[in-house]
């Protein structure tokens, strides 16, 4: 049980954290070894079992990452810009696995992730999901087989609480497109219409969120011609697919070299 890799859980009381511990818990693989929530957090110094309403598991929640970090071989990270890049800095100095979840980055934030990658094992996906990364790759091959006749669209949906728009999911989506289109995304990508907005400029890839309820995170990625339209759609209906994706990630990315790695070269897609 001792050689199983331990797994730190940044943000451990979030949607994400509370999946993560009771996927990482119910694995025979891995080993819970540190939850960690920001300081400040109501759930610090608590049983992590307790506080998520069920037995207690003898882990308490803590504020101190570098102490919790310095017991793992792997972090999961489903947190905030911010937080996930001050975390990438404590994991490439531990040499600890770090996956990657959380969304809403910026140019700089990713540029601090991929300084990080040259010292340690980076896992970073806007979808841990095996479909979601299924739908990757298709995407890039019908964007490869169809010209700009056909207008491309994603549109996603998620909970009231998501915070970034567009998805995490939507903008890889959104990047196999142009890949598979031989254009680059930050030239063609169009966002946010309103107004008096102009006829669609051909060629261009456009995003839209629709923000409500309990909605886990559905992506449609939309080519419609003329006289017919392909969709291809992913439905998640339950948060335990990216838990599950993550874990797979601490563990595939064991004894790797440093670098950045997604999800694609995790499931070997
Ligand atoms: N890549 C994927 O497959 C998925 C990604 N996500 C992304 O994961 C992120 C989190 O999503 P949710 O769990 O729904 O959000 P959430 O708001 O429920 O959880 C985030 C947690 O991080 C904690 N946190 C913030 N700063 C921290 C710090 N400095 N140290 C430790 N913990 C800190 C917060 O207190 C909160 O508990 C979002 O960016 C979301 O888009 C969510 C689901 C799947
Ligand atoms: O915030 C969420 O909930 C999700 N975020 C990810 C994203 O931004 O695509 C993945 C999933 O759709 C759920």
């Amino acid at each position: 049980m001792a050689d199983l890799p331990g797994i730190v859980i940044m943000g451990a009381s979030g949607r994400m954290g509370q999946m993560l511990a009771q996927t990482v818990l119910q694995s025979d693989k891995a080993r819970l070894v540190g939850c960690v929530e920001r300081p400040g957090h109501p759930w610090i110094g608590r049983d992590m079992g307790e506080a998520m309403g069920s037995a207690p598991l003898g882990l308490c929640l803590t504020d101190d990452a570098i102490a919790a970090i310095a017991r793992a071989q792997a972090v999961i990270d489903f947190t905030t810009p911010e937080a996930t890049v001050a975390t990438a800095t404590l994991t490439a100095q531990a040499r600890a696995v770090h996956v990657i979840g959380t969304t809403g980055f910026g140019p700089d934030h990713l540029q601090r992730i991929k300084a990080a990658a040259r010292h340690a094992v980076i896992v970073r996906a806007g979808n841990m999901s095996l479909g979601v990364n299924l739908l990757v790759q298709l995407t890039r091959k019908v964007a490869a087989a169809l010209d700009a006749d056909f207008d491309i669209e994603v549109v996603e949906a998620h909970h009231r609480h998501k915070v970034d728009a567009p998805s995490g999911t939507a903008l890889m989506l959104g990047q196999a497109a142009a890949e598979g289109r031989g254009v680059a995304l930050s030239e063609m990508s169009e966002r946010g219409r309103d107004g008096i907005t102009g006829e669609r400029a051909r060629g261009a890839i456009g995003f839209s969120a629709i923000r409500g309820g309990d909605i886990v995170g559905e992506h449609d990625v939309i080519f419609a011609g003329m006289g017919e339209r392909i969709v291809l759609r992913h439905v998640a209906t339950d948060r335990a697919i990216f838990a599950r994706g993550a874990l797979r990630a601490a563990l595939w990315g064991q004894d790797r070299k440093p670098g950045e790695y997604d999800m694609l070269d995790v499931l070997g897609l």
